[in-house]
C-alpha cells in the first residue's frame, strides 16, 4: 500500500509542483491523468525515489520514505519498486533472459530462472529469451520490460505512459497484463498518462 501527503517538488523557483494526495491499496490500481507538462513524469520519478521531494510524506507498506539516504533510496527502489518507462531501456549486449536476471542481481536477490520462465510464458515472449532485446518488436520489448519490473515481486509498480505508442488492441492487452500481474503479486499499480483511452480501465483516478 502506498500513500502520499502534501508532496511538493521544485526544479526551480518558477517550476514548482504541489501534487494531490495519493492512496493505493495492495492489489489495487490508480490512474494519474494530466496533460503534457503537468508534472506526471516528475511525480512518477518522485514516487520511484529517483528524485527527492522538497516536502511531503510518502509511505510504502507502512514505511515512511522520508529521510532515506541515497543508498537506501537505491536499495528500496531495486527491491520494492518496479518502474516501466515509456521506452524500455535494456542492456543491449545481454540476452533477454540475462536482462531479466539482472533485475534480481541489482535487487540483491537470488537469480530466479523459474520466474523468468513463468513470466516469459505469461507475457508471451518465451521464444525470445535467448535473443538480444533489440531483436524484438516494440510491443515485445514492452512486455519484457513489464516482466523485468516484476522479477523482484515489488510492492509498488509505476508505469509512465505505457500505452502512448500502442494501437487500441495492444493498449488494452498491455494494460490487462499489467493489472493481472500486479494483482497476482498484491502490488499497488500506479499509471501516469495523458492517454484518455485508459480512463475506462481504471476505477480510481486522479487528475494533475
Ligand atoms: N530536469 C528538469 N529541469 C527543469 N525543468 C524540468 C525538468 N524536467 C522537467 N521539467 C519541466 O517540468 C515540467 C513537467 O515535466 P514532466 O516531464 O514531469 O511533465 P509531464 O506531465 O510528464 O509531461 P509529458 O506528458 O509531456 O511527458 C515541464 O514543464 C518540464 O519542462
Amino acid at each position: 500500500m502506498i500513500y502520499t501527503h502534501g508532496l511538493h517538488f521544485a526544479y526551480h523557483q518558477s517550476k514548482q509542483f504541489s501534487f494531490p494526495d495519493l492512496h493505493c491499496e495492495d492489489g489495487e490500481t490508480l490512474l494519474i491523468l494530466g496533460e503534457s507538462g503537468k508534472g506526471k513524469t516528475t511525480l512518477l520519478h518522485t514516487l520511484g525515489l529517483l528524485i527527492k521531494p522538497d516536502r511531503g510524506q510518502m509511505v510504502l507498506d507502512g514505511r515512511n520514505l522520508e529521510g532515506l539516504t541515497q543508498k537506501e533510496m537505491v536499495q528500496t527502489r531495486a527491491q520494492q519498486i518496479g518502474i516501466i518507462y515509456q521506452k524500455a531501456h535494456f542492456v543491449s549486449s545481454l540476452s533477454v533472459r540475462d536482462n531479466l536476471l539482472l533485475a534480481n542481481y541489482l535487487g540483491a536477490k537470488e537469480q530466479d530462472a523459474q520466474k523468468v520462465k513463468y513470466l516469459s510464458e505469461e507475457l508471451g515472449f518465451a521464444g525470445h529469451l535467448d535473443k538480444r532485446p533489440w531483436q524484438l518488436s516494440q510491443g515485445e520489448q514492452q512486455r519484457v520490460s513489464i516482466a523485468r519490473c516484476l522479477m523482484n515481486s515489488p510492492r509498488l509498480l509505476l508505469a509512465d505512459e505505457p500505452t502512448s505508442s500502442l494501437d487500441d488492441n495492444n493498449c488494452h492487452k498491455v494494460i490487462g497484463l499489467l493489472k493481472a500481474q500486479s494483482e497476482a503479486i498484491g502490488a499497488s499499480l500506479l499509471v501516469v498518462t495523458h492517454d484518455q483511452r485508459l480512463k475506462d480501465e481504471f476505477p480510481n483516478r486522479v487528475f494533475l
